[in-house]
């Protein structure tokens, strides 16, 4: 039997179109209770390394030059985010500069990653991809982290691996994780599944992300996520959804 009741899961129900007080986000596949008093903001590695020319991504070959939306785009959901009390988490991906924490070759990331091939292919550029201290690693200026914003470092593409990420959460009882960052279908994606695992509810806002690889994989990223693993909005839905209380 089909029940069109309101399911309440600890901490969150499927919206109730009636239910006009509830901040309901307009997402697909279908809308989401987003009570800011147990939603976070995941902002994935917005670094010079994937978001700027001459970073990382840039040096490997991928395709960087539409990646300043995302930047705004974050800027106006952080300062709703705060306005509103939500918790903002920034990742900063990348490894120590002699790329211990990267893995050597007993690692599959040794092989897979391309920051790491591509400094194996030139080699006058080791040290100054995805380093700790470098330019590459360091957030993009425009999204410099404010007092109460948690700053998390990973090595690894998923932000739940080998960090502090899910007690950070927890204990501030959260359940839902809005994503922006880069790249949609690597470390947002991976952040978000493992997410879904461990029952957070993750919506990603697609105009507050941007892929490595060809536009299609953007597509094709979020086909997943919305399919399979989470929820998918935009930006100006966020905003506008907390815009009275901001
Ligand atoms: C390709 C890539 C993506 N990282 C990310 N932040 O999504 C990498 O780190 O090599």
């Amino acid at each position: 039997m089909v029940t069109t009741a309101p399911i309440e899961i600890s901490g969150y129900f499927a919206a109730d179109e009636g239910d006009k007080a509830a901040p309901v986000l307009n997402a697909k596949p279908e809308p989401l209770l987003l009570d800011p008093a147990n939603t976070a903001v995941i902002v994935v590695d917005l670094q010079n390394a994937y978001a700027s020319k001459m970073g990382y991504l840039d040096k490997a070959g991928f395709d960087v030059s539409t990646t300043e939306p995302v930047i705004a785009n974050t800027l106006k959901v952080l300062n709703t985010a705060r306005a509103v009390g939500m918790p903002v988490v920034f990742f900063q991906n990348g490894w120590d500069p002699e790329y211990k924490e990267a893995g050597g070759p007993g690692s599959p990331n040794w092989y897979k990653s391309n920051a790491l091939k591509t400094m194996r292919k030139n080699p006058e550029l080791m040290g100054s991809l995805l380093a700790k201290g470098t330019w590459d690693y360091d957030l993009v200026d425009e999204l410099t982290p404010q007092a109460g914003d948690i700053v998390i470092p990973k090595t690894r593409y998923s932000g739940f691996y080998n960090t502090n990420l899910d007690s950070m959460l927890r204990s501030r009882g959260i359940r839902n994780l809005v994503f922006t960052g880069i790249a949609t279908n690597v470390c947002v994606e991976s952040t978000l599944r493992d997410g879904f695992f461990l029952e957070y509810f993750g919506v990603v806002l697609a105009d507050a992300t941007h892929q490595a690889g060809p536009p299609e994989i953007q597509t094709a990223s979020l086909y997943n996520i919305e399919t399979f693993f989470g929820w998918v909005s935009q930006t100006s839905d966020f905003c506008h959804l907390f815009a009275e209380q901001a």
